[in-house]
């Protein structure tokens, strides 16, 4: 059984560094990684910051130091615990906060944080959101130019609303006629999008017919904290780089019934010039004859008739009809707050919340992180929480 200890706001001064007087400031909480480093957490009492601040006392040199923190990072609250998850992640819970908000992990050592410590020569800290149960794996779908992947992801979104999501990628190229920022496209310049490329906010990124198209972490993971599942239509390079990635996936290539129909359909569609039609073609060719490559692909459709192709899609998806009606109950939904204490028991996280000689009822949650994936840069998926109830003897049980 390992036992790691939580700090509240109220050790404003406490001996973290064995031996060095540690003095917190504000809102922080503070944790011992090894015997070198002390990580506090959290903020001054200060409206200006609105997200949580990271700093480390480094005992070898006597000093602190600012790490170059990445990912989405927690807002803050007025309280905070820490428990050491292992020797690569703590887990910060946000007190006055509900369960989609309260569970973080800020990852110190692990395979991502060390790669980012090589590449900035210093210290680096990732963020990782903790999310309650698992998610449906997102799809790809790839396909050339014209093809018809859009048609059949809007005719999937639209049928199953609460069911599927589209991921919006950025994308270097002017906007069409009825396209809108943030819904169909992010539109970006070039050099925001290759900083942002730079500092790892992207699953995959890749030039297509001469623009620069990726899908960033972010938009993967928005639709995912929504309860839907993920659909993201990018080329096969990206397709790619996605199997390559840590992301688990299902692939599905789409093929025009004949190389005439999709120059057809990509003239009527009217959405390019002469030249970049004859870009688009010359690159098709190559999409369609990497969409036979072996392992890349689990499934590969056919988009003749359209209404035949879309019924086969939903086919392969495990969707009949009335599928839309069908919903997962959803994760447990608890509240943490302002006062509580939290306690690691190996792979669980023992959450007491409130003053027990004052308060008899209150709850105590179970927090089991057995099952997690995942990590930054993202989330973390597959927390497990149980509400053990005070019984009337006293005795608490597992709900
Ligand atoms: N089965 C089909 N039969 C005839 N036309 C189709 C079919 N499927 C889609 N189309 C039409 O073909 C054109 C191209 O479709 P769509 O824009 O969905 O292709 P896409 O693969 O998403 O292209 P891009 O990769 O360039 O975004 C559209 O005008 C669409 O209405
Ligand atoms: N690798 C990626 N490819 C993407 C992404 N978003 C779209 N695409 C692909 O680009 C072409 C052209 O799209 P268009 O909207 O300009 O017609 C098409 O094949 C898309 O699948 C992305 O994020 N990454």
């Amino acid at each position: 059984m390992g036992e790691a200890p939580a700090f509240f706001i109220d050790d404003l001064k406490k001996d973290l560094t064995n031996g060095d007087i540690l003095k917190l400031e504000g809102h922080e909480t503070a944790i011992n990684i090894g015997l070198s480093k002390t990580y506090v957490i959290g903020g001054m009492d200060n409206e200006s910051t609105s997200n949580i601040e990271v700093r480390i006392y480094d005992k070898s040199i006597g000093d602190w130091v600012i790490p170059i923190v990445l990912g989405a990072k927690p807002n803050s609250s007025k309280c905070y615990s820490a428990v050491l998850f292992d020797e690569d992640r703590i887990l910060v819970i946000k007190g006055n906060s509900t369960s989609d908000d309260c569970f973080w992990f800020l990852e110190v050592n692990t395979a991502f944080v060390r790669e980012q410590k090589r590449r900035f020569e210093t210290d680096v800290v990732a963020w990782s959101k903790g999310v309650i149960g698992e998610a449906e794996i997102p799809i790809v779908i790839s396909g050339p130019s014209g093809v018809g992947k859009g048609t059949l992801i809007s005719k999937l979104v639209e049928e199953f609303p609460s069911k599927f999501g589209f991921s919006v990628s950025h994308t270097t190229r002017a906007s069409r006629n009825k396209e809108q920022n943030g819904v169909h496209y992010h539109f970006t310049e070039r050099n925001v999008m290759e900083k942002d490329i730079q500092d790892g906010k992207f699953l995959e990124f890749a030039s297509v017919h001469g623009n620069l198209y990726g899908t960033s972490i972010e938009a993967v993971e928005a639709v995912t904290d929504k309860g839907k599942r993920c659909i993201l239509d990018i080329d096969v390079q990206g397709a790619r780089s996605v199997r390559a990635s840590s992301l688990e996936a299902i692939f599905i290539f789409i093929r025009p019934p004949s190389f005439e129909d999709l120059e057809k359909r990509l003239r009527a569609r009217g959405t390019e010039t002469e030249e970049q039609i004859q870009k688009r073609l010359k690159n098709a060719r190559v999409e369609l004859e990497q969409g036979n490559s072996p392992g890349l692909f689990d499934h590969i459709l056919v988009n003749d008739d359209l209404e035949t192709c879309y019924k086969n899609l939903k086919k392969l998806l495990g969707l009949n009809e009335g599928a839309e009606t069908i919903h997962k109950l959803l994760p447990e939904f608890v509240e943490v707050p302002l006062e509580h204490t939290a306690s690691k028991i190996d792979q669980k996280i023992l959450i007491n919340c409130g003053n027990a000689e004052e308060n008899s009822d209150r709850n105590t949650f179970l927090l089991d992180l057995s099952s997690t994936k995942g990590g930054a840069p993202g989330r973390t998926r597959g927390m497990n929480i149980h509400i053990i109830k005070p019984s009337t003897n006293g005795t608490k049980m597992l709900s």
